[in-house]
This record gives C-alpha cells, structure tokens and sequence, in this order.
C-alpha cells in the first residue's frame, strides 16, 4: 500500500496519452463507514464497515433500495464525500490518505456520471464536454477529443447544440462523453437511466457498455434496475449500507 507524502503535484498536469485504450483502476475499500448525522443525538449509518475488492476493467453493478448507500460509496469512491473511518485504495494508492491538494487530480482521473445530467445550459454540447479540463493544461488536443467522443456516443451534428435542444437521453449522451474526457480510470455512474424511458435507458447502458470495452476502464454502475446490473460483470446489492449478495456474472 502506498502511503501519501505532500509532495508537490503540479496542477494541470494528467496522465492522457491521447490515443487508445486506458488501464482500468482496481479499487478496494476496507472496514469503510460513512454515517451522517440523524437528529440532535442519532447517526445513520449510510456505508457500514464495507470490505470490498474491484478488478481493473471489470463492469460492476449496484443495486439496492432506495436509501441503501449506493450513492454513498460511489461519493466515497470518488472522494467527493470523506469517510468516517476505513481505507479505499485505488491501483494501490491510499485515496483517504490523499492531501487535500492532491484532491483534485485525483478526482479529474475518476468519471462521474449522475442521473441529473448537470450540464451547464448555457454552453454547447461541445463546451460541457469540454469544461472539466478548461481549468488545466491537457497533454492531448482536448477539443479534437471532445468532438470525437461526442461523435461515439452518436452526436455527431449535434457538437453546437445547447442542452435545451435536445432529448434527455442526448444529454445523457453528452454527460458520458464529458465523464470521459479526461480518460478516466475509473467511472462511477449513478442511476444514470433513471430519468429515461426504458428504450433510451438501455441505449445508454449499452452505449457505457461499448466505451468500457474500447477504454477499457472501470465502471462502477449503482442502479435500481435489475436488467441493468444482468449485463455487468458482477453485481453486488446493499441493503442498509451492507454488501448482502456479491454475484460474478
Ligand atoms: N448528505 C446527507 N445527509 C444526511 N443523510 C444522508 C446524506 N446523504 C445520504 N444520506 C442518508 O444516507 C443513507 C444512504 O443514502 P444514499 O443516497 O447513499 O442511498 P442510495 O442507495 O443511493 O439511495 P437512492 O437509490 O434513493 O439514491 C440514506 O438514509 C440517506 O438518507
């Protein structure tokens, strides 16, 4: 394991090579908790000594009940919530032993998708998919990157459209590719068809399925649907922030 010393990490600076598939993160979480505060004397216990062991690459699927922590841990995950006690480690690397300042860069390695899509409504398709990286230096040409992942996710023609003019699942379409532009290693995704009907729902999942086989990254999918977690590699369900069935598929 490795421990974090606050060496200088320059901001701006990412890993993307600019071409080809990318190596998919392994994550392993251990005795993990998150609890969160229930009244003046109550905690609730959202994500309960959750032990946990991702392979790279692989396709998992999350599902539960309403309330079960799904969100939770994939907040954990990508270290936009901090855990209460408990280690996660992603390739190795002590992501709750990170210093602030690595934070950031840390969390532009790791693609979020959400079922609010969050698109900024006042930018094009193009710019969405390009605002995670306008903060920073990129290795690789970011707007020939944009138009090409917005021409896999089947927007070609669509680059100069504001979010308004297009369906649901479209922007959908264009929060994938914005979760991808920096060729993360990792992508956790959550609910991300639970505002769509059920046709585009499973459209969009094959189409997070395609773009895990050609970048080969992680996916970490917390979903209500049981037909969405039969195409992952492996389903884990969670019932009171508790992994209660863990299933290869
Ligand atoms: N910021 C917060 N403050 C207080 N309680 C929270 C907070 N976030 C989550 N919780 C609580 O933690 C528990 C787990 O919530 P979480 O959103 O992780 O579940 P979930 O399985 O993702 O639910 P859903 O399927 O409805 O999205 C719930 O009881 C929820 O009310």
């Amino acid at each position: 394991m490795r421990r974090h010393t606050d060496t200088p990490h320059p901001e701006g600076s990412d890993t993307y090579s600019g071409s080809g598939s990318i190596t998919g993160a392994a994550v392993s979480t251990r005795s993990l908790v998150k609890t969160f505060r229930g009244g003046v004397d109550t905690a609730l216990t959202a994500v309960g000594r959750v032990d946990l062991h991702i392979d790279a690459g692989s396709f998992v699927a999350l599902t539960g009940p309403s309330g079960s922590g799904k969100s939770t841990l994939l907040h954990l995950i990508g270290a936009i919530e901090s855990a209460d006690s408990g280690d996660i480690e992603v390739d190795g690397e002590l992501i709750t032993d990170l210093p602030r300042k690595r934070l950031p860069a840390y969390r532009r390695s790791v693609g979020f998708v959400f079922q609010r899509y969050n698109l900024l409504p006042a930018l094009t398709a193009l710019d969405n998919v390009l605002a995670p990286v306008l903060p920073i230096r990129t290795s690789f040409d970011a707007p020939a990157r944009a138009a090409e992942l917005l021409d896999a996710v089947g927007l070609a023609g669509r680059h100069r459209a504001l979010p308004s003019q297009l369906s649901g699942g479209q922007q959908q379409r264009i929060a994938i590719a914005r979760a991808l532009i920096n060729a993360p290693r990792l992508l956790l995704a959550d609910e991300l068809t639970g505002n769509l009907d059920t046709h585009t729902g499973a459209e969009i999942l094959d189409l997070i399925q395609t773009m895990q086989q050609q970048h080969g990254m992680t996916v970490l999918l917390a979903t209500h649907g049981q037909a969405i977690a039969e195409n992952a590699h492996r389903h884990l369900s969670l019932i009171d922030g508790q992994i209660v069935t863990d299933t290869q598929l």
